[in-house]
């Protein structure tokens, strides 16, 4: 290659990297894999040592490849926060074994740990409290976004023990754990909402949200990994790791001391599978030398650590040819196209299916019909395509065309601007849209019909029993005695039988019975309003109270309601524009339904978990606002009291309260709670 090629490559390499970055730490997107993104870097790293006057001073391969947001406020960080040395390569990883033994004479020990697919997180404490978490950023600055940092649960806001640094950094890695992403998912099909891509995406994004309240519902967790600080006392990382568990941190106990890089090997091959099983995504191992004498001499890159080194797991995948696409038409008319495949054994199971998101998602892979895919297994339960092997295609033939019309009822598809999802828009007669819609009425956290589950509903709908949810109430022992229905699972071919006998109706009838005692924000969350999920109809009964005021409701009064924004409002509104939807409601009124909150409850005590103990609150809140912390200590039998004195049992101190208050309750010796602490004291 020629000095003039090597540029043109170097600047070409430079802008991918720097775009790529820019998607994966701005907007959360990987346009690539991991493994295509470091075989860029990687690729420009050698051309940068073989033509050293080319490398330029901001290179990617000198800096880490985040950046700061405008929307939080900036922190330098005490530390640099850098990035990692990679390898996908056994190799590779003892020519680093090779480099750490050159360097250090003598003995010396690596400590491997897992490798979690998070997001860094620094989090500073002062006198055993948090009182900083701040993200990575370009390494230098990060964004502060303590308040998000404190709704994270197995965060401590105060360490146990008494033996720590006045002042330490600790960091660490955020993740959302499969299983709550898998349910946050389900939530989000269920109310219409696009779906987050992953789990590292959705943990990233979330931590960037402008509001904690939200932020903490999504369940974020955190493992740490590193204590930083003066004089701090340990010799080894592996000590700190102790401490950081003793002072009640959650250390992941995954890793362990290898003394030669066969053990290092030993313990890659050994989580190489048994990764599958932990409850969060990993995409490899990191190595790191033990003692941090030894960690000084073999010191720092610009964007890296001398004395560790991530080992990648490649993402496991197959390739498989694709048998078709089936489009899902779910409960609110979105489409997902889902792919069927060949049969294909993936990391320990048989992949059939793999989940395509949208149709943005077809045009970006440009799927074409009978095309070679590759399937890839993250940790996420559906496996997802995330190529097309180019050189299997038939020749001649058509890319993969997105249907135009439901596959279930005919109906011509829309697209709303800026959606990514398809629609069919004729809610009211749309059998999967019927179904689901009857389905999400019954559901546990709507009106808790469960004995109608399983395939009933089914067998109603087929029957022409229920189309409406106003149609249940009107079901009688005579119309369901006797019903039957045979039920053939689509994967495995075996057959049910559904048969409504008589202990089985009397179940259903009660159940229907008694769910008119569900009250109103739930019934309203039944009703399936597109966007409309749990919380939005909690905080639209209380405000609202009844369902005639939020029928009325204009535009500005319902985005008036905090957390309330355009989208939900229109799609309210619709809604309640719908003939047919004012007088199934009209039908839910007469049979007793409750279709308004009661009056507001009584504020006498409910409980004296807290008496006799008193409480001044100061500061900002995450989940209540003052008012509301005020009225849960006043009904759970504690007492308010105006200013801090000895005699002050406890205060509850929320963010941005002011420094002379916490110093009067420091030096009194009053017990300094937060939010979280409170609530528990109530649970
Ligand atoms: N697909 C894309 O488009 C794209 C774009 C940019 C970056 N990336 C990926 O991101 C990686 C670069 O990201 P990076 O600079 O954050 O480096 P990195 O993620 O490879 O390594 C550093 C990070 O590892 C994390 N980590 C997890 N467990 C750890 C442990 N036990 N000890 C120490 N650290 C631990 C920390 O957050 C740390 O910041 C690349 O390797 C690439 O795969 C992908
Ligand atoms: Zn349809």
């Amino acid at each position: 290659m020629t000095e003039t090629q090597a540029a043109e490559r170097i600047q070409e390499l430079t802008r991918l990297i720097n775009h790529y970055n820019f998607q994966y730490y701005q907007n959360a997107l990987s346009e690539i894999s991991d493994y295509e993104f470091d075989m860029l870097l990687e690729e420009l790293m050698k051309l940068e040592t073989e033509f050293p006057n080319l490398q330029a001073i901001n290179s990617p391969t000198r800096r880490v490849g985040g950046t700061i947001t405008k929307t939080f406020p900036t922190v330098y960080h005490t530390y640099p926060m850098l990035s990692l040395g990679n390898t996908y390569s056994e190799e590779e990883l003892r020519e680093f074994d090779n480099r750490v033994r050159k360097v250090l004479e003598g003995d010396f020990e690596y400590v491997c740990e897992l490798k979690f697919d998070g997001v860094a997180l620094s989090l500073t404490y002062e006198n055993g409290e948090l009182v900083r978490g701040v993200t990575r950023g370009d390494g230098t600055r990060g964004d502060d976004i303590t308040a998000n940092v404190r709704t994270i649960k197995n965060i401590p806001l105060h360490l146990q023990g008494k033996d720590f640094p006045e002042k330490m950094e600790v960091r660490g890695e955020v993740f959302i754990p499969f299983s709550v992403f898998d349910h946050l998912n389900k939530e989000r099909e269920d109310i219409g909402e696009a779906l987050l891509a992953n789990p590292r995406n959705a943990a990233s994004g979330t931590l960037k949200m402008q509001d904690s309240a939200v932020v903490a519902k999504r369940k974020l967790s955190c493992y740490v990994y590193s204590l930083l600080g003066e004089k701090l006392g340990f010799e080894t990382h592996s000590e700190t790791l102790e401490a950081l568990k003793k002072w009640g941190f959650d250390v992941s106990q995954t890793y362990r001391k290898c003394n030669t890089i066969e053990e290092v090997l030993a313990y890659i091959n050994e989580w190489e599978s048994k990764r599958f099983e932990l409850p969060i995504g990993t995409d490899g191992i990191v190595v790191k030398v033990n003692n941090f004498a030894q960690q000084e001499e073999l010191g720092y890159t610009a964007k890296s650590p001398r004395w560790a080194i991530a080992y990648k797991y490649k993402a496991m995948n197959a390739a498989t040819p694709l048998l078709g696409i089936k489009y899902q038409v779910g409960r609110t008319g979105a489409v997902t196209p889902v792919a069927l495949l060949k049969p294909v054994q993936l990391a320990g199971t048989t992949v059939k299916r793999a989940s395509l998101h949208n149709a943005n998602e077809i045009l970006r892979l440009d799927i074409h019909e009978g095309d070679t895919v590759f399937v890839e297994k993250g940790g996420e339960i559906i496996p997802k395509i995330t190529g097309v092997d180019v050189s299997k295609r038939v020749p001649g033939s058509m890319a993969v065309a997105y249907i135009d019309h439901c596959p279930a009822c005919g109906s011509e598809l829309i697209r709303a601007e800026g959606e990514a999802n398809f629609y069919c828009p004729n809610e009211d007669g749309c059998p999967p849209q019927i179904k689901g819609k009857l389905e999400h009425f019954i559901s546990r956290k709507a009106m808790n019909i469960e004995s109608l589950g399983e395939g009933k509903i089914e067998l109603l709908f087929d029957r022409g029993l229920v189309r409406t949810p106003d149609m249940f109430y009107e079901l009688t022992f005579e119309k369901l005695l006797g019903l039957e229905k045979v039920f053939e699972d689509e994967e495995t071919g075996k057959t049910r039988k559904v048969s409504f006998r008589e202990k089985t109706v009397e179940n259903m009838l009660n159940a229907i019975e008694k769910s008119k005692e569900i009250p109103f924000d739930r019934v309203l969350f039944a009703l399936g309003i597109r966007f409309v999920g749990n919380t939005v109809a909690q905080k639209l009964a209380a405000h609202f109270r009844n369902i005639d005021n939020l029928k009325q409701a204009s535009l500005e009064e319902l985005v008036s309601v905090p957390e309330i924004g355009d989208r939900i409002a229109f799609s309210v509104q619709h809604y309640f524009s719908k003939p047919e939807h004012l007088e199934m409601i009209e039908k839910l009124r007469a049979q007793g339904l409750q279709l308004e909150l009661p009056e507001k409850a009584e504020t006498g005590p409910t409980s004296d978990k807290l008496a006799p103990n008193t409480f001044v609150i100061s500061g900002v809140f995450e989940q209540f606002s003052r008012d509301e912390l005020q009225d849960l200590i006043t009904r759970n039998g504690g007492k308010i009291v105006s200013s801090i004195s000895k005699k002050l049992s406890y205060l509850v101190a929320g963010d941005k309260m002011g420094p002379s208050k916490l110093e009067k309750a420091n030096s009194l010796g009053v017990k300094i709670i937060s939010e979280q602490e409170f609530l528990k004291m109530i649970e």
